[in-house]
């Protein structure tokens, strides 16, 4: 059954105000149950019936001059481009996140990307940061977990850490369905810690627009 976002809308007022009020006081923002549960599994049925061929082992951004990629993650991922149902909901729930945060934070947000992704067992992305200052490349990172019943034994947990504390843990977020991330990229280094199970997540950024004259800037 497809979810009407529509009759969700003053939940949704609610969640995105939360989020904004999150990012105002710490930066990042972790929601359980943030999108409806039949959303979520639709939305994971979606990503197990792609082809296998269609995943790519992922790359690490242009900034990392190509550090072997294995080395710091492993997962696969399909880019999401407008299609049927679930990934257009997913569209345009982000969105709205968008416009709602340019409204209450003035953060300018322009373009979104996001991408399935699956961590097969023992699969990991090591510390590393999603943007780089003065960059001004993504802005926002938003994680969307679609792993039902997640155990707390199960590993696979993303950890976000401070800059100045690169050590300690900040938060460990367990990538249980229906949990949304929301941080800032260029704040927060992060890790996947290895999972027992396959894991499996949408992830998301906004950008700003950086375009100047008739250069355009594609989020590529
Ligand atoms: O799946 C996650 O918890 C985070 C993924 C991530 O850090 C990324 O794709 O950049
Ligand atoms: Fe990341």
């Amino acid at each position: 059954m497809m979810t009407n976002l529509a009759s969700l809308s003053s939940d949704l007022f609610v969640l995105f105000d939360n989020i904004a009020d999150d990012l105002r006081s710490s930066g990042f923002s972790v929601r359980p149950n943030a999108l409806p549960n039949d959303l979520c599994l639709n939305l994971r049925q979606t990503l197990l019936s792609l082809d296998k061929s269609a995943f790519k082992q992922a790359g690490v951004g242009r900034d990392v001059r190509n550090q072997t990629n294995a080395d710091l993650r492993r997962d696969e991922i399909v880019w999401i481009e407008p299609g049927e149902g679930p990934k257009n909901e997913w569209l345009e729930f982000s969105s709205r996140l968008q416009q709602h945060l340019n409204r209450k934070l003035m953060l300018g947000l322009f373009t979104f990307e996001s991408h399935f992704a699956h961590y097969a067992p023992g699969a990991f992305y090591k510390t590393h940061l999603d943007a780089f200052r003065g960059q001004a490349n993504r802005i926002l990172s938003v994680v969307l977990y679609l792993n039902p019943d997640w155990a707390d034994d199960e590993g696979g947990e993303m950890v976000l850490y401070q800059e100045t504390e690169p050590n300690q843990k900040l938060f460990t977020v367990k990538p249980e369905l229906g949990t949304l991330a929301v941080f800032l990229s260029e704040e927060f280094p992060h890790e996947v810690l290895p999972a027992k199970r396959d894991r499996y997540s949408i992830a998301g950024w906004y950008r700003v627009n950086t375009s100047t004259g008739n250069k355009v800037d594609p989020p590529a």
